[in-house]
C-alpha cells in the first residue's frame, strides 16, 4: 500500500512538511500550489528536496477553472497549463490534478468539458504527463464523481482520468457504489479525507473541518471498499484542509496521518481479501476485557499519603514487588500499584509529571499481538531493562507519554502477580467499600491531542468513540470525548483542555503534561460503599446544598432521596437507560482525583454534572505555581 499526503494538510514552510511526512513513513507527496509559490527554492530544487526526503511527488496541485470556458479565456487557461506543465517537469512529477470549475464564466456541457480534457491530455501528452480531473462538492457545473467520470470517459484520452476526494463524494452523500464500475486504469489517484457532520456549507466545511480517515464521522470505510472493489492499487492520498491542523505539530498530524491510512487499509484488507493494495497484516483490532491495573508514580514522602487515601477507599495493601519497590493495593477486581523506584521510567515520569497515574495495563487476548498491532499503526514501543525473574510486559507509549501495558491470560503475563510480587499480611482497619471494577480512565490533554488519541485508541482498539461533549467549566470549555467498548469493560474519557484555566488546563499545567487525572471505580451499590468510606474516614468531596434542590425540581426526585444523596455528596443523572450516582474524593497532588459510580443501566459519564464536581473541586486546588513540596 502506498501512501501520500498533500502539503497542505501540515504546518510550517515546505521544509518542515517533508521532514514530518518523510519520517512519519510516508511514500509520497502531493505538492500544494501555494505551499511552493511561498518557499523561496526553484522548482527543480523543490524536486530534489522531496527526493532527497526519499518520497515521490505524487501529484501537483490544484489546477483551477479549466474546463467549458469561452474564448478568450479558453486560450489563456491552456496557456495557463502549459507554464504549470513546465513547472512540473522542473519538479519531477507527471499528473496534475484539476478541480472542477467555479468560475462564474464556465459553460456547462459534457461534451464541451470532455473536448477541452481531450485537448488538454494531449498536450499533457507530448510531454509525458497526465491530468486528474477532480468534482469539487461545489463546482459550478461539475459537482458530483459520477459527472466527472462521465467527461473523463468522453473526453477518451489516455493522459485524462480521475481523482476521486473521499470528502466531495460523502459530503453530498453521493452513493459509493458508483465508484465499482470505474475501471481502475482511470482513477489516476484516490484523495481521503474524513470530516466531522456539522451542517454547514460544502466549501467551508471541506476548507477548514477536514480531518483523517477515522477522526471523523464520514463513511470513509465504505467510499475505500468500493474503490478498492475496483482493483485499483495506486496511492492512497490525504488530503486535509484543517485550521488546528496547519497550526498544530507537522510530526504529531503526519503520524496520526499515517495511522489513519494504514488503520483503513486493514479494514479494507479484512473486508475486501482480493484487495489489490497490497495492505501490511498485522493482527485485528484489540479486545479489551478490563484494565487490569493503573499504576502510580511517586516519591517516597508523598506515597503514604496517596496510599492513605486509598485505604480509605477500601483498598488493601496485597503484594510487594520482589525487587523493586512497587506496591499493589487491591479491592475487587481492581489493582492499583504504587511505585516509589528510583530508578527507571517510573521514576523518570515522576521527575518530569510529579505524581500521577502514568500507566495503565489492558487486559487483552493476546499481550504480545496487541503490542504488534499499536507498532504497526506507528505507535511508540516502550521497553525497559528487566531484573532476574521479571516477565517481560509488551508496551507502548500513550497519553502524555506515559505507559500502556499488554497483559493477557494466555502467556506467562498471566501469573505476573504471583511471580514478580510477594503477598503481603493485610493490617489495615479498614473495611472494603464494594468498589468491583474500574468504570473509567480520564485522561486529560490539549485539545488539539483529542483526535491523535482518539485514533490511537479507535485503530487499535476493539472500541468506539462517542460524540464530543462539551462541560463547562467555570473558567471555559474543556471538549469531551469518549472511546469505549460494547461490553463496557473498556471506558476511556479524554477531556481537551482549549485553555490553562480551566481545571483540565490546570492539571496540563501542573503536571508538565497530559496524562490520567481522574479513575473512577465501580460499585453496585453506592449508598452502601458511601457508608464504608465514611467509616473509613473518606472525605468525599462537598457539593453545593444548592445542587440538590436543583436535582429535585430537574428529575422530579423525592425529598427523601436527594436528601440521601445530599448526606453523602453523591451526584445524579439520568438517562434513556438509567440512573448514574457519582461521588467524588478530593484532588491529590497535582490535581489527581478519584471517582466512584453506580451505573443502573445508564450509559454515559454524568456530564451535566461536570460543572458542579468542576467547582467543588476547584476550592481543594493548591495554589497555581507553587512548588512540590
Ligand atoms: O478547496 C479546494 O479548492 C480544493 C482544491 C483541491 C482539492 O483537491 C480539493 O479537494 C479541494
Ligand atoms: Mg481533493
Amino acid at each position: 500500500m502506498k501512501t501520500s499526503i498533500a502539503t497542505v494538510s501540515l504546518s510550517g514552510d515546505l521544509k518542515d512538511k517533508l521532514d514530518a511526512i518523510a519520517k512519519a513513513g510516508f511514500d509520497g507527496v502531493e505538492i500544494f500550489e501555494n505551499d511552493f509559490l511561498v518557499f523561496d527554492e526553484s522548482p527543480r530544487q523543490v524536486g530534489r528536496m522531496v527526493r532527497d526526503h526519499g518520497l515521490e511527488i505524487t501529484l501537483f496541485q490544484p489546477f483551477r477553472d479549466f474546463e467549458g470556458m469561452p474564448e478568450p479565456l479558453r486560450s489563456r487557461t491552456f496557456d495557463r497549463a502549459e507554464r504549470k506543465f513546465d513547472l512540473m517537469q522542473e519538479m519531477g512529477t507527471d499528473l496534475v490534478l484539476v478541480c472542477s470549475n467555479v468560475s462564474s464564466a464556465a459553460i456547462g456541457g459534457l461534451d464541451r468539458a470532455a473536448a477541452d480534457f481531450h485537448e488538454l491530455g494531449d498536450r499533457a501528452a507530448k510531454r509525458g504527463l497526465k491530468v486528474g480531473y477532480e468534482a469539487l462538492a461545489w463546482g459550478r457545473h461539475i459537482n458530483d464523481h459520477r459527472d466527472a467520470w462521465e467527461i473523463v470517459r468522453r473526453a477518451d484520452h489516455p493522459n485524462v482520468g480521475l481523482i476521486l476526494d473521499s470528502f466531495h463524494t460523502l459530503s453530498r452523500k453521493i452513493d459509493v457504489n458508483s465508484i465499482r464500475s470505474i475501471p481502475k486504469e482511470k482513477i489516476f489517484i484516490i484523495q481521503l479525507a474524513d470530516a466531522p457532520l456539522i451542517d454547514m456549507d460544502l466549501l467551508y466545511w471541506s476548507r477548514h473541518f477536514r480531518n483523517m480517515p477515522g477522526e471523523g464521522d464520514l463513511p470513509v470505510l465504505d467510499f475505500m471498499n468500493a474503490v478498492a472493489a475496483t482493483g485499483y492499487d495506486g496511492y492512497l492520498s490525504l488530503e486535509i484542509f484543517n485550521d488546528q491542523f496547519r497550526g498544530g505539530n507537522a510530526n504529531a498530524i503526519a503520524v496520526d496521518g499515517r495511522r489513519s491510512l494504514v488503520y483503513l487499509g486493514d479494514q479494507v484488507r479484512r473486508a475486501e481479501p482480493e484487495s489489490a493494495l497490497a495492505v501490511p497484516e498485522m493482527p485485528a483490532r484489540v479486545a479489551v476485557e478490563g484494565v487490569a491495573f493503573v499504576e502510580f508514580a511517586i516519591d517516597e514522602a508523598e506515597a503514604p499519603q496517596l496510599e492513605a487515601l486509598i485505604a480509605t477507599l477500601g483498598f488493601h495493601k496485597a503484594a510487594k514487588h520482589k525487587t523493586k519497590s512497587v506496591t499493589v493495593f487491591r479491592q475487587g477486581g481492581i489493582n492499583l500499584v504504587v511505585n516509589t523506584e528510583r530508578r527507571g521510567f517510573a521514576a523518570s515520569s515522576y521527575l518530569v509529571h510529579g505524581t500521577s497515574a502514568y500507566a495503565m495495563g489492558l487486559l487483552v487476548g493476546d499481550a504480545q499481538a496487541a503490542r504488534s498491532r499499536a507498532v504497526a499503526l506507528g505507535a511508540e514501543p516502550f521497553d525497559q531493562p528487566l531484573d532476574p525473574g521479571e516477565i517481560e510486559m509488551p508496551a507502548v507509549r500513550g497519553v502524555g507519554g506515559g505507559i500502556v501495558y499488554f497483559l493477557d491470560r494466555k502467556s506467562a503475563l498471566a501469573r505476573i502477580w504471583d511471580v514478580e510480587f510477594e503477598p503481603v499480611a493485610d493490617t489495615s482497619t479498614v473495611a472494603p467499600a464494594g468498589l468491583e471494577a474500574i468504570d473509567h480512565v480520564a485522561q486529560t490533554m490539549q485539545y488539539d491531542e483529542l483526535l491523535t488519541w482518539l485514533l490511537f485508541y479507535t485503530s487499535l482498539l476493539e472500541a468506539h468513540k462517542t460524540p464530543v461533549v462539551d462541560i463547562v467549566d467555570p473558567s471555559g470549555i474543556v471538549r469531551s470525548q469518549v472511546v469505549e467498548n460494547a461490553a463496557g469493560s473498556l471506558r476511556i474519557t479524554m477531556n481537551g483542555a482549549e485553555n490553562r484555566n480551566t481545571l483540565a488546563g490546570r492539571f496540563i499545567a501542573e503536571t508538565f503534561g497530559s496524562g490520567i487525572q481522574h479513575l473512577a471505580f465501580r460499585t453496585n451499590d453506592i449508598f452502601a460503599t458511601a457508608a464504608a468510606l465514611s467509616a473509613n474516614g473518606f472525605v468525599s468531596l462537598a457539593i453545593s446544598p444548592n445542587y440538590y434542590d436543583d436535582l429535585e425540581a430537574r428529575f422530579g426526585l423525592e425529598a427523601r432521596m436527594s436528601e440521601r444523596l445530599r448526606s453523602h455528596n453523591i451526584l445524579y443523572d439520568r438517562d434513556e437507560h438509567g440512573e448514574y450516582f457519582q461521588l467524588y474524593s478530593p484532588t491529590f497532588a497535582e490535581g489527581f482525583f478519584f471517582e466512584i459510580v453506580e451505573r443502573r443501566g445508564y450509559r454515559g459519564y454524568g456530564a451535566a454534572n461536570a460543572i458542579f464536581r468542576i467547582a467543588a473541586l476547584r476550592k481543594h486546588l493548591r495554589p497555581a505555581g507553587m512548588p512540590r513540596a
